[in-house]
């Protein structure tokens, strides 16, 4: 059997007037993906791609430098989430190191002063995955019927978006995890994956391949959009797989809620289509806690994990 391969969209009509057919269809084809998979690549998604390029080098360049500089940049103590760069202890059961980067203006966040264009080149980049994040919203509030304002509409405060910068050694003989099976807890993801394939979606059981293409950037849906949507999309169980040989280089930009939001079902998918919400309300921050606190202490197994089922309403 031919290895199912997850679609990729040209978004080029939503940046004009008009072409509400080729729009239709551009829907309607990330609505099979979103159902079948969880996942989508987008091209022609306006972020311009010597941006790309050069924030796949500038990151490249920082996790290439000695250990010392990158410790130089480790998260302030108080800061709510660990704004700069973070490596797993060693043995870890993962194996990346990684920045994260809170939006541009964020008091906690650090910078390296080497590569000395890195903070210029980052800042970019979170502006523009703001922007192609709001596309995709609409996009996505429209792909069941609705208007493209409904999500806007839940939460329009940006503030808990945050972006990673993740670097990835290459495989041992011994382990080639980069990142657990797990699935995001935002409302969508976007990837940027330089050309070293390895990210993998989870699909009846098989892991299928994300293929790095040029120009692309990837979107998954996370556990906040599933719990909005009412379970009409779910958030997929993905991985990284380390290559061989090589090191691997991406970046993932976290399209969330207020963590002040309490999140449920949204009516639209519930009460007026007569359908029952299959999860109780709860505060958005509560989860973001939760989820942090099971992945610091290295929980690996299905059944331990805390999912979006802890706050599953029971079928009768
Ligand atoms: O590195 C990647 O391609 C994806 C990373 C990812 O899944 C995550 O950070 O949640
Ligand atoms: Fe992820």
């Amino acid at each position: 059997m031919a290895t199912p391969k997850i679609p990729t969209v040209d978004l080029t009509p939503f940046f004009k007037e008009g072409y509400e057919d080729e729009k239709r269809k551009i829907i309607d084809s990330i609505t099979k993906a979103c159902c079948e998979y969880g996942f989508f690549q987008i091209v022609n998604h306006g972020v311009p791609l010597d941006l790309t390029s050069q924030a796949l080098k500038v990151s490249k360049k920082f996790f290439e430098s000695p250990n010392d500089a990158k410790l130089k940049c480790s998260p302030l103590p108080n800061a709510p989430v660990p704004a700069g760069y973070n490596k797993k202890p060693n043995p870890s059961y993962e194996f990346n190191e990684f920045l994260i980067m809170l939006p541009p203006g964020s008091d906690f966040n650090i910078f390296p002063e080497n590569p000395p264009e890195f903070r210029e080149v980052m800042e970019e980049l979170f502006s523009q995955f703001l922007k192609i994040g709001m596309v995709v919203e609409r996009i996505l509030s429209e792909c069941l019927g609705l208007p493209p304002c409904v999500l806007k509409e839940f939460n329009d405060d940006r503030s808990w978006d945050f972006l990673i910068a993740i670097f990835y050694l290459p495989a041992t003989e011994k382990e080639r995890i980069g990142a657990n099976p797990h699935k995001d807890v935002s409302c969508f993801t976007i990837v940027l994956q330089d050309e070293v394939a390895g990210l993998e979606v989870e699909k009846d059981g098989e892991w299928i391949l994300i293929a790095p293409q040029p120009g692309a950037l990837v979107v998954n849906i996370g556990d906040a959009l599933q719990v909005l949507m009412n379970d009409k999309f779910k958030s997929p169980r993905h991985r990284v797989v380390r290559p061989n040989g090589r090191s691997r280089n991406s970046f993932a930009f976290f399209h969330n809620l207020s963590g002040d939001k309490w999140i449920q079902p949204l009516p639209q998918y519930t009460k007026e289509i007569v359908e029952p919400p299959k999860y109780r309300p709860f505060l958005y921050k509560e989860y973001l806690q939760k989820r942090r606190e099971s992945k610091s202490k290295n929980v690996t197994r299905l059944e331990d994990e805390i999912t979006i089922s802890h706050y599953a309403v029971p079928e009768e």
